[in-house]
C-alpha cells in the first residue's frame, strides 16, 4: 500500500498545468468507437485505471484497440462484429464502465458476465439493471440484479419511455445505448440536467439525438460512424487544482484546456459564489465540448449553500469542496447529495470523519454536509479507503497543515489522475 508524505506549501503554489484527459469522455470515445463501424482515432485520452478497464472489457468483447499514451485507435467492430466474450469483463473500480456497458450489452445476442472490485460490489446497479430489464433484456445478478457480478443475455429490445428518479448520466447513457438498437424510441426523463456528453458524442458518430427540456430521445436502429475525438482536460480533476490555488497562500495556477461543459461547471460557479480570484478565458470548442484556460489566485472565501440541480454539475468535487469550506469564514451546506452515498465510498462519511480528524468544524447531514470555518487544520494519518477522490482530498489537506499529514493507500488516485503527485510538486517548484 502505498502512504504519501504530503508536502507543507512554503511559497504558493505557481504555474501552468494541463490537466489529464476528461475520464467520462474517455470512456465514451472508447465504447462509441467500437460499437462504431470504421475507424475512431482519440487523442488527450485518460490513462487513468478506470478508463484502461474499458479498453479491456472492449478487447474481450472482439474489438481492436491499440493504445500509445493518450492516443488510442480503435478498429470499430459495428454491434454486429462484437462477439461473446469467453472471460468475465473486469470493470475493476469503474461505476462509469459497468453501467454504460449494461447498455451495450442488453442488446447483444450473447452472454457476458460482469465483474468489478469491492467497492464496485457494493454500488447500486438496480438503477440500470432494472429499466434494461424493462426494455426487456435478461439481466440477473446478486439480489436479482441490484449487484454485482451481473448476468446479461441480451437481445432483441422495445424502446422505453423512462422517467429516472435520479440525475445520473450513467442511468440515462446506458438506456439510450441500449435504445440504439430498440424497437421504436427509447426517452430518458431526469429530474435535473446531468453531464451531456453521450448525447454530445453520439452526434459526432453521426447518431440523431434529441434534446427536449430535460428529455433525451434516440430512435431506434441507428449506426454509428467511427469519428475523430479529441478529449479536453477533465475539470473534475482540475477541482482539485482550483481548490488548492484558491487556499494555499501566495498562489497562482493557470490550468489550460479544461473542460467546461455546462453540464460539469458547477465547481466554478462555486468558486465565484465563494469569492475566489477565479479568471475563464479563451473559451473556444474542441470537438462537441468546449474547453477553456482557468486561472485562480489565493482567495478570501465565504461559506454558502449548495443543493438543487447544481449538485449532478459538481457532484464528483464535492470532496475538494468540503476541504475548501473548511477555510472559507462561515457556514457551507451541501444539501440534495444522498448520490455521494454511494459512490466509490460513502463520501459523506469518509470527508465527515477524516476532515473531524484534523480539527474541522463539520458535520455529517442526511444529505450532505454542513462546515464552519475557517478552521486551521491539523496533522495526521488519513487514508483514500480506495476512492482517488477522498485520497486528493486528504492530501489537499496537506498543503495547508502547519503538521505533518500523510495518506495512505494513495494508489487508488491512479483511477482518475495518475500523474496528480507530480503536478503538485511541479506547482510547488
Ligand atoms: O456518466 C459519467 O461519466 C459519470 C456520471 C456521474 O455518476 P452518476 O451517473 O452515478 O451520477 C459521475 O459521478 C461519474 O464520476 C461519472
Ligand atoms: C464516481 C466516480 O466514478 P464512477 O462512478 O465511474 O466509478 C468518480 O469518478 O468520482
Amino acid at each position: 500500500m502505498e502512504q504519501q508524505l504530503v508536502k507543507v506549501v512554503s511559497k504558493g503554489l505557481n504555474g501552468c498545468l494541463s490537466v489529464p484527459g476528461d475520464k467520462s469522455i474517455s470512456h465514451r470515445a472508447v465504447m462509441f468507437g467500437s460499437i462504431a463501424k470504421g475507424r475512431t482515432e482519440v487523442t488527450g485520452f485518460l490513462t487513468g485505471e478506470d478508463c484502461l478497464s474499458t479498453i479491456k472489457c472492449m478487447e474481450k468483447l472482439g474489438v481492436t484497440i491499440e493504445q500509445d499514451g493518450d492516443k488510442v485507435s480503435i478498429e470499430g467492430a459495428g454491434f454486429d462484429g462484437l462477439k461473446e466474450p469467453t472471460g468475465v469483463l473486469d470493470v475493476g473500480n469503474s461505476g462509469t464502465t459497468i453501467r454504460l456497458i449494461s447498455g451495450i450489452l442488453s442488446s447483444l445476442p450473447f452472454s457476458s458476465v460482469l465483474v468489478g472490485d469491492d467497492s464496485i460490489a457494493k454500488r447500486p446497479m438496480a438503477r440500470v439493471t432494472g429499466p434494461l430489464k424493462m426494455m426487456n433484456a435478461t439481466i440477473d445478478g446478486r439480489e436479482h440484479g441490484q449487484y454485482t457480478p451481473l448476468f446479461i443475455r441480451g437481445g432483441h429490445l422495445n424502446g422505453v419511455n423512462f422517467v429516472s428518479p435520479i440525475a445520473s448520466a450513467q442511468v440515462k447513457s446506458s438506456i439510450l445505448l441500449a435504445g440504439l438498437r430498440a424497437k421504436g424510441k427509447t426517452t430518458v426523463t431526469e429530474p435535473h440536467r446531468s453531464r451531456d456528453h453521450t448525447e454530445r458524442m453520439l452526434k459526432a458518430f453521426g447518431v440523431d439525438v434529441e434534446v427536449n427540456g430535460l428529455s433525451v430521445s434516440i430512435q431506434g436502429g441507428q449506426e454509428l460512424e467511427g469519428a475523430n475525438i479529441p478529449i479536453p482536460g477533465d475539470i473534475s480533476s482540475a477541482a482539485f487544482m482550483l481548490v488548492a490555488g484558491a487556499m494555499v497562500p501566495n498562489s497562482e495556477i493557470t490550468l489550460t484546456n479544461v473542460g467546461v461543459n455546462p453540464t460539469r461547471t458547477g465547481i466554478l460557479d462555486v468558486l465565484i459564489e465563494m469569492g475566489a480570484d477565479l479568471v475563464v478565458a479563451d473559451e473556444k470548442l474542441f470537438g462537441q465540448e468546449p474547453v477553456a484556460t482557468l486561472t485562480i489566485k489565493t482567495s478570501q472565501l465565504k461559506g454558502i449553500t449548495i443543493g438543487g440541480e447544481i449538485i449532478p454539475r459538481l457532484i464528483d468535487e464535492i470532496p475538494a469542496i468540503a476541504v475548501l469550506a473548511t477555510q472559507a469564514e462561515g457556514t457551507t451546506i451541501i444539501k440534495d447529495a444522498e448520490e455521494l452515498k454511494v459512490k466509490e465510498t460513502n463520501r459523506i462519511d469518509t470527508m465527515v470523519n477524516q476532515l473531524k480528524q484534523l480539527g474541522a468544524n463539520i458535520e455529517a447531514t442526511e444529505d450532505g454536509m454542513k462546515i464552519t470555518g475557517p478552521t486551521p487544520l491539523k496533522g495526521g494519518t488519513m487514508q483514500s479507503y480506495g476512492d482517488h477522490r477522498i485520497g486528493m482530498a486528504m492530501a489537499l489537506c496537506g498543503l495547508i497543515s502547519k503538521e505533518k499529514v500523510y495518506v495512505k493507500d494513495t494508489e487508488a488516485i491512479a483511477v482518475s489522475y495518475p500523474s496528480f503527485f507530480k503536478d503538485l510538486e511541479k506547482l510547488m517548484e
